[in-house]
């Protein structure tokens, strides 16, 4: 597991330039993707907003049951992809899509496919913990109510059962009836992906999830989701190359809207094959 002292402090809450060796060493490792075991497949995706082209032909293939990071200096795109795989771009006018994203090889962009069901079968977290001003219970709860499901004894269950996979079950078994915003920071974030989680869903995108968090709350959600890999496929978001290199197994470096480079985490930090890659993790540029 991460220790604490791997954690670094980020004094401005942003961008730790460069990476060092260390956060690759002791780090837990994964059993190594199937071969052939795709989850998620980009095929020459553009994405415009308005007259901005912000995405210019990106392919990829995100492995099944593993953390793939996006990292890259600001702007370059990486959330804007990231929102693509739930369809949460179709919520702004003037963004506009081309290509193709495929989860177990249907396309996410067909016409005929259910939105809310996707964004069940794929949860996000972003930055901000957002939990609703509800009581911890009701913040779990919420997508099951949402289909309906009334049985007090099954939406316990779900309750208690995502609380425990999100880490959060001890903290708070004896006040679930309270509101959630009495939560702190890290504690809020938890929520966050129990909620996600309490639906069942396939992938989980989290975009920065922890660069609004100090350092201790900080190792906890990266804890979590090395648990939480092995049923979900996970994305993550990260301005924080330390953390990219300690938690994902494979890693996405993108610049101005291009996918430049995406190898396993370990080759891409020690042995990038491209020298804006070098430049990057190096701290040449941001
Ligand atoms: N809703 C929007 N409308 C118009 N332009 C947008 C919108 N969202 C993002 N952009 C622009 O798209 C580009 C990519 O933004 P995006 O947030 O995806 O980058 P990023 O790599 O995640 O950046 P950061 O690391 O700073 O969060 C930026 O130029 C941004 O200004």
């Amino acid at each position: 597991m991460v220790s604490a002292n791997m954690i670094e402090q980020q004094p401005h809450g942003g961008m730790t330039h460069g990476y060092n060796a260390e956060a690759l060493k002791n780090k837990p490792r994964s059993a190594p993707a199937k071969a052939n075991d795709t989850c998620l497949e980009v095929s020459d995706l553009k994405l415009w907003y308005g007259e901005d082209q912000v995405l210019k032909g990106v392919n990829m293939q995100i492995p099944r049951g593993q953390i793939t990071a996006f990292i890259g200096p600001s702007g370059c795109g990486k959330s804007t992809l990231l929102r693509c795989f739930n369809r949460m771009n179709d919520l702004i006018d003037s963004c506009r899509i081309e290509g193709h994203i495929r989860i177990d090889g249907e396309d996410i962009y067909d016409r005929r496919v259910d939105i809310p069901e996707l964004r069940r079968r794929v949860g996000m977290v972003f930055q901000k913990p957002n939990p609703f001003p509800k009581s911890i219970y009701e913040n779990v709860a919420y997508g099951l109510r949402l289909q309906g499901v009334r049985n007090r004894r099954v939406l316990d269950e779900v309750v208690e059962r995502s609380l425990k996979r999100a880490a959060l079950w001890d903290e708070v078994k004896d006040r679930l009836h309270e509101n959630a915003l009495g939560l702190s920071g890290g504690q809020q974030q938890r929520l966050v992906i129990a909620r996600a989680v309490a639906v069942e869903p396939e992938v989980l995108l989290l975009d920065e999830p922890a660069s609004a968090l100090d350092p201790l709350a900080t190792l906890k959600i990266e804890e979590l989701m090395f648990e939480l890999k092995d049923e979900y496929t996970i994305a993550i978001v990260t301005h924080n190359m330390q953390q990219a290199a300690r938690v994902s197994d494979y890693t996405a470096f993108m610049y101005l809207g291009e996918l430049v480079e995406f190898n396993d985490t370990d080759t891409l930090f020690t042995t990038p094959a491209k020298k804006q890659t070098e430049d990057y993790i190096t701290g040449r540029y941001g």
